[in-house]
């Protein structure tokens, strides 16, 4: 799915050659400040590598329309953004200028069933709290469904049991729509539980690239396969 080659952002990342699989969890982790999150930013091509090449589905970044480009692969940052307006408002601003149909207010409920956002859909966003908030911007890709789904640390405001649950969720969905879930986490549990692929990063290079669980080794897998 993306395919990296001698890829080198400033001093922060020197990657020689990284693949990652389509259809997988893959968990990236590392120590703080290993340049993870730089990584998932030049996937989703907010920043571009200073050498080497990234291909998303057999197409060199700098080839893809960029608009089309993230309406295929997401990005959910450690502090996403929240809008004026109203938890629906904020559920459905990727559908303003987007192309794709919106969505019923079933579809909205299910959905904050899914991150666990017991809240009422004319509820003020901005009087949520900072796990609430990331919750609500995680439904908000979840409705969006584009091809890859990447997650900066989605669990870092939540405790074990929500994250747990979360998790689950989310990765049930993912393996349902048929995506990819690329996810920066620290904890070790969420890589035990739902990890597929691991990918590793050391001081900007790629220490560890792995299948792992259920999947290993497998040309095609999904749980419960
Ligand atoms: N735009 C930038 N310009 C210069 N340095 C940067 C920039 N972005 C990140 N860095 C530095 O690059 C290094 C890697 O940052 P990055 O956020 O990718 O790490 P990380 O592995 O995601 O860390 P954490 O686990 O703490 O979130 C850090 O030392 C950071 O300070």
């Amino acid at each position: 799915m993306f395919t990296l080659r001698s890829v080198k952002y400033k001093d922060i990342l020197d990657i020689d050659e990284l693949d990652i699989p389509e259809q997988r969890i893959i968990c990236i982790v590392g120590e703080s400040g290993s340049g993870k999150t730089t990584l998932l930013r030049l996937l989703n091509h907010i920043i571009s590598p200073d050498e080497g090449e990234i291909w998303f589905q057999n197409t060199p970044l700098s080839q893809w329309n960029p608009v089309e480009l993230r309406r295929k692969v997401m990005m959910l940052s450690q502090s996403p953004a929240i809008f004026e307006g109203t938890v629906r408002d904020n559920l459905l601003i990727g559908f303003k200028f987007g192309e794709k149909p919106p969505v019923d207010e079933n579809q909205l409920q299910d959905t904050l069933k899914i991150v666990r956002l017991n809240k009422d859909l004319l509820l003020d966003a901005n009087s949520l709290s900072g796990g609430e908030k990331q919750r609500l911007a995680m439904a908000r890709i979840l409705l969006l469904k584009p091809e890859v789904f990447l997650l900066d640390e989605p669990s870092s405001a939540l405790d074990e049991e929500t994250t747990q649950f979360i998790m689950e969720q989310l990765v049930h969905h993912v393996n349902q729509l048929k995506k990819t879930m690329i996810m920066i986490t620290h904890s070790k549990a969420v890589v035990e539980a739902f990890a597929e692929h691991v990918v590793e990063i050391k001081k900007g290079k790629v220490l560890i690239t792995k299948e792992v669980g259920p999947c290993k080794g497998a040309s095609t897998c999904r749980f419960g396969n």
